[in-house]
């Protein structure tokens, strides 16, 4: 029987089986961030046990991290201390640490990729649920949880079951205007918030073969949204031209080889995987979430679904809207372009692009903020800040920001935020707000028009 893309990386990675039991992983690249990892170091030193490859991690601070003045001390207490407590763990054990202020700076997922850190065929985990966006590259990437990053410091493995494999196809072409958040958030709403439990998923198909890598991370990112461990995409001419010439990317000599390595990769034509899935491309359309989960979702020029349960009525009293409703003309005052989901060049490109020469409506108040200090250089050298400015958006400084208003970033109580994160739980953007997820076009029609606005008759 042939074997999975995912199956081919796993078997790279076994150091050992136990019996009847999980396996022993080799991991061959730790991100670490300010929220997740402290507990994990306070471990290792109570125990008194070193880390094993201090070479194989690299450090970001995002969550917490101010998006205006940057360079001046963080105000927020617990901010404050948990990027110093960072600072100084990286420092005692020789971690490379892409802190506040500094050039590489930005929210891990979107740093890792575009520092050529991620590479196809790589384990890669992180304390952090959407490590899985690094899965774009053909990568085994998952989150872990404290005692996880406390293991890998300690052992650079982490032991864990080996989870099943699903696929999911998407073939056609998409219509102009549907992006990959629309792509992902439609088959949330198609298969629902816990399809993905105990699987990792490959996404095949000409939609996924024909995305950017951008769009790839988009979709891998949200995998964790169906309650999947991961996604994975085959490493193709598109991944191989998007890391070459990267920082860390491999060059010359050894990075002919790893491509002859990476091609190898391709799930075999009679591999067989535990569920399978497909979808035509034909039939998605932007879409938007109306409810507090992101498979909560309809197209945009949907109504609301009538479903009869406890919690979908608890959702929809959260929301503030009825069953049958169009979101059509609702009036929004938030609108956030930014979070590892949609924060890279491209999702700016594109809301820059529908921008240009509009104004932004006057009750709306628009974040822009860009998922690394490259992305924001980026902005800057094209032209989109200009845009951006112009059209009254405000372009902050990168972190996580309003994705989960860890920082001052929030939505107040009652509010409703178009965003263009990942997750719409109760209160994710700031006690009471109320979020409803798109992608980066929408998200930028709606801060334009200062209402929800069918895009396909907007330009
Ligand atoms: C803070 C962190 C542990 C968390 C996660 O794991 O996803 C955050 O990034 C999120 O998006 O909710
Ligand atoms: S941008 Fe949002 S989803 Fe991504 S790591 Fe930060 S908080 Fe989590």
């Amino acid at each position: 029987m042939g074997k999975t893309l995912f199956d081919k990386v796993w078997d790279q990675h076994i150091v050992t089986t136990i019996e009847n039991g999980p396996q022993v992983l080799y991991i061959d690249k730790h991100l670490i961030h300010e929220v997740t990892s402290p507990q994990a170091f306070k471990e290792l030193e109570n125990r008194n046990i070193s880390l094993f490859r201090p070479k194989q991690i690299v450090a970001t601070a995002d969550h917490n991290t101010p998006t205006k003045d940057q360079h001046l001390p963080v105000k927020d207490l617990l901010s404050k201390n948990q990027l110093e407590q960072l600072s100084e763990n990286c420092k005692k054990n020789n971690i490379e640490l892409y802190g506040l202020g500094h050039k590489y700076n930005g929210i891990v997922h979107v740093i890792a990729p575009e520092l050529g850190i991620t590479q196809p065929g790589m384990t890669m985990v992180c304390g952090d649920s959407h490590t899985s966006t690094h899965g774009a590259f053909g990568t085994i990437a998952f989150g872990i949880g404290t005692s996880q990053v406390a293991q890998v410091f300690a052992s650079q493995c982490v032991i864990t079951e080996k989870p099943k494999t699903m696929r999911i196809s998407v073939n056609g072409s998409l219509a102009n205007g549907v992006l990959p958040k629309d792509v992902i958030l439609y088959i949330i709403a198609k298969l629902g918030t816990n399809s993905g439990t105990g699987y990792f998923i490959e996404y095949a198909g000409d939609v996924f073969e024909n995305m950017t890598m951008e769009g790839r991370m988009t979709v891998c990112n949200m995998s964790i949204e169906m309650g999947a461990r991961g996604g994975m995409i085959a490493p193709d001419e598109t991944t191989y031209k998007y890391i070459i010439g990267r920082k860390f990317s491999p060059k010359d000599e050894e990075l002919k080889n790893k491509i002859q390595y990476w091609e190898s990769l391709k799930t075999d034509k009679n591999a067989v995987f535990d569920a399978e899935y497909s979808f035509d491309a034909e039939d998605i359309a932007p879409m938007i979430t109306y409810g507090t989960n992101p498979g909560m979702g309809i197209k945009i020029t949907e109504t609301i679904p009538s479903t009869k349960n406890d919690s979908f009525e608890k959702s929809l009293l959260y929301m503030g809207f009825e069953k049958g409703d169009s979101l059509i003309n609702k009036p929004i005052n938030y609108v956030f372009i930014g979070s590892c989901t949609n924060s890279r060049i491209e999702d700016f490109r594109v809301a820059a692009n529908y921008i240009k020469g509009k104004q932004k409506a006057k009750n709306v108040q628009a974040l822009i903020v860009p998922g690394s200090q490259l992305v924001a250089k980026q902005i800057k050298e094209e032209g989109l800040q200009d845009i951006f400015e112009n059209a009254g958006f405000e372009l902050r400084q990168p972190g996580c920001s309003a994705c989960l208003a860890m920082n001052d970033d929030k939505i107040p109580e009652g509010e409703y935020c178009v965003s263009t994160s990942n997750r719409n739980f109760e209160g994710r953007q700031g006690q009471g707000s109320r979020t409803l997820l798109a992608s980066p076009l929408v998200a930028a029609s709606v801060a334009v028009e200062g209402r929800i606005v069918d895009i396909s008759k907007t330009n």
